[in-house]
């Protein structure tokens, strides 16, 4: 097991600048998913850790290791690209045998190996099956076992998962999360699916526009997200953000919601600290909001979607898009207006200029 520590790291590609100071410390044993949207510097960060690209500013370690100048062949990574890097004209044995052979470990335990990995990843009925005839599912598995068999110290994942179908990534979901408990690496997953990461990864490290934005376990990440653009980022739908302002509304603050007229309570003791006239972003999760016959945030309802167990509603006016989630009986059609009460102890509050959550003072 191994230790990574990223310093200041930076890349540039001539004038453009793809990742900027990033700085992360992943445990021996640690499963950290680089999240976040396409372009925002997630598998240079993974080709810089793995060797393939050299840093343009910044350090590496591996432990007390710098990686400056290490080979990808001599850092003991394992690698899982998206697109499967398999030998078609080989075996399933013979490809998960591969790199066994090539680094001379002995006959029995190559065996001893190859039957354990196939069997913790269902292969071993396809053994002695050319490569050439397998779904794209089972090669993508193959290309994981072919390199999680070498055992590496640091297993690099960059959207390994996306090529596969849907009901299969649900499963290898589980798998890769039992095999790296299984074997202990320190694993580093690529990808811009949060249900993955949220799923997957002991830690979350969301990025954009090549710098890292926030690093925190998943819950905290979802629970607490530091800057709007992760708040709104994670989360299915992510959370309502409306920009507004704070006035004063007798002893307390409330939040005036701009040209709809509309204006959200804040509690009581929270954001105490808050001046009037600031222009924040108001900002709840559509799952913790209810329907309710008293105050609230009264809003036309603009289309209702019914997903099976649940049912968001979209409303709001003026330009507000506000969505909530409710269970699938909730009984409410397109037009209707409706009263939201939002859950006070999970109201969040952005600073409108900079972006950055404004954290509750007591
Ligand atoms: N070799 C290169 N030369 C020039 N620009 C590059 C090169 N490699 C990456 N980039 C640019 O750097 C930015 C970050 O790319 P990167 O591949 O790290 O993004 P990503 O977050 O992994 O997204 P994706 O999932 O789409 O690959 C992108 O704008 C990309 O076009």
């Amino acid at each position: 097991m191994t230790s990574i520590h990223l310093a200041n790291l930076g890349k540039t590609f001539g004038s453009f600048t793809a990742l900027r100071n990033m700085n992360l410390e992943i445990a021996d044993g640690e499963f950290v998913a680089l999240l976040g949207p396409s372009g925002c510097g997630k598998s240079t960060t993974m080709n810089m850790i793995s060797g393939m690209i050299e840093p343009s500013e910044g350090e590496i370690l591996f432990g007390e290791r710098d990686m400056r100048g290490v080979p990808m062949s001599r850092r003991g990574v394992g690698f899982v690209f998206q697109n499967y890097a398999i030998f078609t004209h080989m075996t399933v044995y013979e490809n998960l045998a591969y790199g066994l052979c090539a680094t001379g470990v002995g006959k029995a335990e190559r065996e001893r190996r190859v039957n354990d990995m196939a069997e913790f990843l269902h292969l071993t009925a396809l053994l002695k099956k050319p490569a050439a005839g397998l779904s794209v599912n089972i090669l993508q598995r193959l290309a994981i076992g072919r390199s999680a068999i070498m055992e590496p110290a640091i297993f690099l994942l960059d959207e390994p998962l996306s090529n596969v179908d849907a009901a299969f990534r649900a499963v290898m979901r589980t798998e890769l999360k039992h095999l790296q408990r299984e074997f202990r690496q320190t694993m580093v997953y690529v990808t811009h699916d949060q249900l993955e990461a949220m799923t997957m990864a002991d830690r979350i490290a969301v990025m954009d526009h090549g710098k890292l934005l926030q690093v925190g376990t998943p819950i905290d990440v979802y629970n607490n997200p530091s800057n709007v653009f992760v708040a709104g980022f994670l989360g299915s739908p992510g959370m309502n953000l409306i920009k507004g302002r704070s006035v004063a509304s007798g002893e307390a603050m409330c939040i005036d919601l701009g040209e709809a007229g509309l204006s959200a309570p804040l509690p009581g003791a929270l954001f105490r600290g808050l001046p009037e006239g600031k222009a924040v972003v108001y900002g709840f999760r559509p799952e913790h909001c209810e329907l309710t016959d008293d105050d609230g945030l009264r809003l036309p309802v603009n289309f209702v979607e019914r997903i099976g167990a649940r049912t968001i509603l979209h409303m709001g006016q003026g330009g507000h898009s506000i969505k909530g989630v409710f269970d699938n009986r909730v009984p409410v059609r397109q037009g209707d207006i409706v009263t939201l009460a939002i859950d006070p102890s999970n109201i969040r509050l952005f600073d409108a200029d900079t972006g950055a959550a404004i954290v509750e003072t007591h």
